[in-house]
């Protein structure tokens, strides 16, 4: 598993069962910044295979408080499930929470949108761009799992283009339009608008 890189390293790996299966936990980190990231896997594949695979974003309000606001604990419920369902499969959740402005800034704002704003402008009124995710872990992460080929599970094109910028063969992109709700279809049909993601049309109205 240890490959030598000099931006990202690879830490260790140990069984982590959960409601929909058995997946295997690896951690990894970003040699400059400290910033650790995860990546659960599930099942066996050879190295030529066409992988499942989510790349999930850290949102602690929707991934471990609830929150409906967002469709992102949805969404990682969903991701696990479909990869038990297939099989096999990996979750790389990286922490770049709030898009990448962080936990504090992102309730910052929630208050602006709170206050009318949508999504991006809150972003840019706090003086970040709308996105600040950087995806350059993942091509270590999924060379480290043995993932040359995958089926991404997303509806925003830019994880697709950034995979490929690595050099992943992304062969088919899955949608995962779960957790839309009263509270969040307005934000998603902002990402839509404004971060170019695709949704099912029918589904936000
Ligand atoms: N700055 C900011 N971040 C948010 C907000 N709502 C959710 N997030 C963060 O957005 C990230 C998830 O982004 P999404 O746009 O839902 O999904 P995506 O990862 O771009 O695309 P999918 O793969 O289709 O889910 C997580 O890091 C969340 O914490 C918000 O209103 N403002």
């Amino acid at each position: 598993m240890k490959h030598q890189d000099p931006l990202f390293d690879y830490i260790s790996s140990a069984r982590l069962p959960t409601r929909w299966g058995q997946f295997t936990i690896h951690g990894f980190v970003e040699k400059h910044s400290g910033q650790e990231h995860v990546a659960l896997s599930y099942g066996q594949w050879q190295e030529d295979d066409v992988v499942p695979i989510r790349i999930h974003s850290e949102c602690l309000t929707g991934d471990a408080l609830f929150s409906t606001r967002c469709d992102c604990g949805a969404q990682l419920e969903k991701a696990l499930q479909n990869i038990v369902e297939q099989g096999k499969g990996v979750l790389l959740y990286l922490r770049q929470e709030g898009r990448g402005i962080g936990l504090l800034n992102k309730i910052r704002a929630y208050h602006l949108q709170d206050k009318g704003m949508d999504t991006v402008e809150a972003n840019e009124h706090l003086g970040f761009d709308a996105d600040l995710r950087d995806y350059s872990i993942c091509g270590y992460m999924l060379d480290c799992l043995k993932v040359s080929k995958v089926n991404l599970m997303t509806n925003n094109p830019r994880k697709i283009q950034a995979l490929r910028d690595l050099g992943i063969e992304v062969v088919a992109r899955t949608p995962i339009d779960h957790g839309i709700t009263d509270d969040n279809r307005i934000y998603i049909r902002t990402k839509t608008q404004k971060l170019g993601h695709e949704f099912d049309p029918h589904l936000l109205k």
